[in-house]
């Protein structure tokens, strides 16, 4: 069994964790600063904090409140609560169809927005088009079809700029640098790449305008194991570099193992909301959503 598949959540049923909201906030469920941690929280167990907060004290830069979102007449995200903070590394974590895409979807433009709020930096982004999204300095990297095949790797870079009247080479050669393979292979169909370099290309052409905040959705889909590792290494690297990461994936533990806080969404809602570590170290967690 690969990786992927023994941290799959294909099996939860999302209906096993009977955790009631608290009346009482819970401190720990909030910064990515363990400055601000409560100095006991490291001992805080998910499941107490599970339905009671899943925002942020401080500033976020990303912030959802009561969100509700889906496709059409079809709902699928109900009241979700969200928050990124500068810098941050969030992931998003469920059951297969639990709504993870459709949050990153939402944030991005893309699904029918039915109520809440979406901010980043502070402003509403709810019905700004994806173009003036990534203007505002979010950068999303979809699961599927995430390169233009029939274009070489430097012109699917140059694609992540089109935005601006000319093409910065200056941040070309950051990508390169941070991608060698892609300097490599600049003049190759994209198409022809192995998935991993076309992830990195798709991940190029995410920062080719340098975002504030990066969407990774399923970075590790598809990849053989032996390159999920280097794969995950590459987006702790781009957010030690300053950049926010909000990442929903499906090979959980490890997304929980790298990331500032995770969430834990169940059937289009909130269900846990903490550090990744004490997710991971969560009974209730590891038994429902982690594959034991
Ligand atoms: N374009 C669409 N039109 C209609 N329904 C959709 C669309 N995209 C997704 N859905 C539905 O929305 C629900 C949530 O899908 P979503 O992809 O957000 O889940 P997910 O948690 O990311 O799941 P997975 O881990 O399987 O990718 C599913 O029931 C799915 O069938």
């Amino acid at each position: 069994m690969s990786a992927e598949e023994a941290d799959s959540t294909d099996d939860a049923d999302g209906e096993a964790v009977g955790v009631e909201e608290s009346a009482e906030p819970v401190d720990a469920a909030g910064s990515a600063d363990s400055d601000d941690m409560p100095a006991d929280s490291d001992d805080t167990p998910a499941a107490a904090n599970a339905g009671t907060r899943h925002t942020l004290d401080g500033d976020a830069i990303l912030r959802l409140r009561g969100l509700d979102a889906g496709y059409g007449d079809l709902q699928i995200l109900s009241d979700v609560d969200l928050d990124v903070a500068d810098g941050e590394y969030v992931t998003i974590v469920g059951p297969n169809g639990a709504g993870k895409s459709t949050v990153m979807k939402t944030v991005f433009g893309l699904t029918t927005y039915m109520d809440g709020t979406v901010e980043f930096e502070g402003e509403s982004i709810h019905g700004l088009a994806p173009e003036q999204i990534i203007r505002e300095g979010i950068g999303f990297v979809p699961q599927n079809d995430n390169v233009f095949p029939g274009l070489s790797v430097r012109e699917n870079l140059e694609m992540g700029a089109y935005i601006l009247d000319s093409v910065p080479e200056d941040q070309i050669e950051e990508i390169y640098d941070r991608f060698p393979i892609l300097r490599e292979r600049a003049g190759q169909k994209a198409g022809t790449l192995s998935g991993g370099q076309r992830q990195m290309v798709a991940m190029g052409r995410a920062l080719m305008l340098d975002p504030d905040l990066l969407l990774l959705d399923e970075p590790s889909a598809g990849l053989a194991p032996d390159l999920v590792a280097d794969m995950f290494d590459r987006i702790d690297r781009i957010n030690d570099s300053g950049t926010a990461v909000l990442m929903v994936e499906q090979n959980a533990k490890e997304a929980l193992r790298r990331c500032d806080r995770g969430y834990v969404l169940v059937n289009g809602e909130n269900r846990y909301t903490d550090r990744g570590e004490v997710l991971l170290g969560d009974e209730d967690v590891r038994k429902d959503f982690l594959g034991g």
